[in-house]
């Protein structure tokens, strides 16, 4: 496929439901990016065994529920997100199957050609959302890019944007007033661009 074909999204996942298959480190890191920006997401992890450390971490999110069982296509009724990280690529296959036959969206942990969609690297300055791809070609860069930048973006610009909501909340008049008011009150942060 020419060029990067991907479309960025935020989901909110505190309103669906998520399934992550897979209990080892690479279903924790899956499930701590979940989680890490979506603490009230509500998940689902199955998997045969499930390392002490996964255990752990969802402790301090009542809205995931553990089944220590083998995966059965059934798991993901009721399911809006598909996360695989399991250590059988036979079984990896067989769970985008499975969730293609109910329409969902899968993403297979580190299997690229087997995602509908991939996780990205999260910049996060409170309200603030980044995320970044690299369409694939390096994950790494996409972490340092993501390090880079949560260095260099103020952490005031969180206190901007509450500003401003409260500002797009109490403008009155048209649309197209209250467009021109807040273009130029942020015009200040574009100045050393021009
Ligand atoms: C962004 C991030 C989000 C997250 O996972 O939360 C993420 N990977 C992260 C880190 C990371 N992953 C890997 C390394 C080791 C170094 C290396 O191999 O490069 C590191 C770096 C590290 O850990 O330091 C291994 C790896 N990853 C993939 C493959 C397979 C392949 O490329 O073919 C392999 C080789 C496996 C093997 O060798 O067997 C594939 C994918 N990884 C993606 C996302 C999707 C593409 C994102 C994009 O478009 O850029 C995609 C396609 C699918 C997916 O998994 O969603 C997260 C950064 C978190 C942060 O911000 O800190
Ligand atoms: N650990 C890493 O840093 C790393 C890096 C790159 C790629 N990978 C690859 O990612 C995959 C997952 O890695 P990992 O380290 O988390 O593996 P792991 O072996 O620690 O965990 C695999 C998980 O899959 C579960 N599982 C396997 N078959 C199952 C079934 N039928 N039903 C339910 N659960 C089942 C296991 O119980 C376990 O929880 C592997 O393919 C690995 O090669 C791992």
């Amino acid at each position: 496929m020419e060029g990067n074909q991907l479309f960025p999204v935020f989901i909110k996942l505190n309103e669906l439901h998520t399934v992550v298959i897979g209990g080892g480190p690479v279903g924790l890191e899956k499930l701590t990016a979940i989680l890490g920006n979506s603490t009230q997401a509500k998940v689902t992890v199955i998997a045969k065994e499930i390392i002490d450390e996964l255990k752990e971490f969802t402790l301090a999110f009542p809205l995931v529920e553990i089944k220590q069982k083998s995966f059965e296509p059934h798991d993901l009724n009721g399911a809006n997100i598909v996360v695989a990280a399991t250590n059988d690529n036979v079984l990896n296959v067989e769970i985008r199957e499975a969730a293609k036959l109910r329409g969902l969206l899968v993403n297979v942990a580190d299997k690229p050609e087997l995602c509908d969609f991939y996780l990205g690297s999260i910049v996060q300055k409170g309200d603030l959302k980044i995320a970044i791809s690299t369409n694939g070609k390096s994950p790494t860069i996409a972490k340092r890019l993501k390090e880079v930048l949560n260095e260099s973006i103020p952490e005031e610009l969180d206190t901007t944007l509450q500003q401003m909501n409260s500002l797009r909340n109490s403008l009155q008049g048209d649309f197209s007033d209250k467009v021109k008011k807040l273009n130029e009150v942020t015009e200040i942060l574009t100045r050393d661009l021009k």
